[in-house]
């Protein structure tokens, strides 16, 4: 019996292989061979002789259709000490950033994220960028090019995270921006790029402190209003005042400094973690967005009267809490089955109920008052996100929602009053990057695995990206990163190591079409 353990692609047999790395130096070589772990044997490799063991890696990868491939040390030219080893090094030490004892959580302009901004800048600087931090705490870490008066790539993705978060969504996107730049350092390319390459590190995309999301993208974007920095978290804090804090000036003039002219921009592309399946069912590390749902946060507040569980008789209630419980239940069933609700020949024309494509909504926070177990609750508070590909059938969704909660509250004699938090539109990218990003990728597995037959695919991102926002800036485009069972908003979201090295392999090779000459050698 005896033990392989390798460290070099052999070659991808099945679309659901991971591809593995043989290092010829390492006599304990592992095949990985998806679906059949019987495979694995162990022996001590320090009894084993080399050749014995290359000879029983071949027979074992022809027994099992997998073909040897020539071990040449192409590691070098995928870069792994930078896309990988250090990239996954920094992502685990960003994770342990974090505002909170015991769990993920970064959010606008709080301690953590400052200490995260400073950590990203030490990163972009490693890379050779020259950085700054606007006034609504983005980072940017900018490479000038050969024509400084090109238009400007923007690659980014967002610091902050939510309560209890993963460490991939988001992070990812920034570090593998940083690494492919490193590695173009590296190879003294850096200066040869067509046109300035910038990554920025988004201060506020989750919109978990003050419920608005996409601030520090919206604002380069130039989708923020003034009056957002009005906004209130849930201690009566403003972003105004929190970016005063934070030594900002937080004023209506200093926000605007912060827009881009889209005269300077030739486009944004982000990478991100799938958060969903997809990727992952299809034996693919990577992915291209075709486009990004469209999202509606809502804010609902229920009032009713406030008493004492042991006397007020069931009949003379009204419990803000049953009703709000009510109203959940209807929204969910809603989402779930909208033809029954709605019947679109009145309400909004020729609907057909497949179109509710990406259709979800979701109650993430509830709150209640005065939140003790012997008193009937006078004010329920609840969020509400609904999302769906198509605007129309979101906006559908929102106002038959909408229409239920004031009747129900009739019914029920209780108060309600309907917030709009955040309102952003479905997102269609940009075909060109896409294709340009598609390319990237399919180089960048078939290098990495040896063999491709499969394209790489093409989805739709029920999550929200900063990609949203900077949609109405420039043109743009998105890579998605394979995550283990498509878990995200969770401390087990998983990126696999050689799919952070992906990632950035594709952003290399991205940016490689903008590099005049090889950019993959000094
Ligand atoms: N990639 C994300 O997790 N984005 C999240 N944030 C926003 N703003 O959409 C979300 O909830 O989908
Ligand atoms: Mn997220
Ligand atoms: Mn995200």
């Amino acid at each position: 019996m005896f033990v392989i353990t390798s460290h070099r692609p052999l070659s991808r047999t099945r679309s659901d292989c991971e591809p593995v790395l043989v290092e010829r130096s390492d006599v304990t070589l592992m095949a990985v061979v998806s679906g059949k772990s019987s495979l694995f044997h162990s022996v001590p490799a320090k009894n084993a002789s080399v050749p014995s063991l290359s000879i029983a890696l071949i027979l074992l990868l022809v027994a099992e259709g997998l073909e040897a491939e020539s071990v040449d040390d192409g590691r070098n030219q995928l870069f792994a000490g930078i896309l990988r080893d250090e990239a996954v090094e920094r992502i685990n030490q960003l994770a342990k950033i974090s505002d909170a004892d015991g769990y993920l959580e970064r959010t606008f302009l709080s301690p953590a994220s400052v200490k995260a901004a400073q950590l990203i800048i030490e990163w972009m600087r490693d890379a050779g960028l020259r950085t700054w931090v606007d006034q609504m705490g983005n980072v940017h870490g900018r490479s000038e090019a050969l024509n400084t008066t090109a238009e400007t790539l923007l690659i980014g993705s967002h610091a902050d995270t939510v309560v209890d978060a993963g460490k991939f969504d988001g992070s990812l996107g920034i570090i593998c921006a940083i690494s492919a730049l490193k590695v173009l350092k590296t190879n003294g390319k850096l200066h040869k790029l067509s046109r300035p390459v910038e990554v920025i590190a988004f201060s506020d995309e989750e919109g978990v402190r003050f419920q608005s999301t996409f601030l520090g993208s919206a604002a380069i974007a130039g989708q923020l209003p003034a009056s957002a920095l009005r906004t209130s978290d849930k201690n009566g804090a403003t972003i105004q005042d929190v970016l005063k804090e934070n030594s900002f000036e937080g004023s209506d003039a200093s926000l605007l400094q912060v827009k881009y002219d889209p005269e300077s921009v030739w486009g944004y592309i982000e990478v991100h973690i799938e958060q969903g399946p997809v990727l992952e069912s299809l034996g693919s590390p990577l992915g291209i967005v075709k486009g990004i749902a469209g999202q509606t946060r809502l804010k609902v507040k229920v009032s009713g009267s406030q008493g004492h569980a042991g006397t007020v008789p069931m009949l003379m209630r009204q419990d803000s809490m049953v009703a709000a419980a009510e109203l959940i239940v209807n929204l969910e069933s809603l989402c779930k089955y909208p033809d029954r609700a709605l019947t679109y020949k009145e309400q909004c024309g020729s609907y057909k109920k497949e179109s509710f494509s990406g259709l979800v909504c979701t109650v993430g926070e509830i709150s209640s008052w005065p939140g003790a177990s012997n008193v009937i609750p006078g004010q329920v508070n609840f969020t509400v996100d609904i999302r769906a590909m198509d605007d129309d059938d979101r906006g559908a969704i929102v106002s038959e929602f909408s229409r239920q909660v004031y009747q129900i509250c009739d019914n029920r004699m209780v108060n309600c009053t309907i917030e709009h938090k955040h309102t952003a539109e479905a997102v269609h990218c940009d075909s060109e990057l896409s294709q340009q990003l598609k390319q990237a990728a399919h180089s960048t597995v078939k290098k990495m695995s040896r063999k491709i037959q499969d394209e790489v695919p093409v989805l739709m991102s029920g999550a929200g990206h900063d990609a949203m926002a900077m949609s109405h800036l420039t043109k743009v485009g998105m890579l998605f990163v394979r995550c283990r069972g498509g878990v995200s908003h969770s401390p087990d979201e998983y990126v696999s190591d050689n799919d952070v090295w992906a990632a950035g392999l594709a952003l290399l090779h991205f940016l490689g079409q903008h590099v005049s000459g090889d950019y993959m050698s000094s």
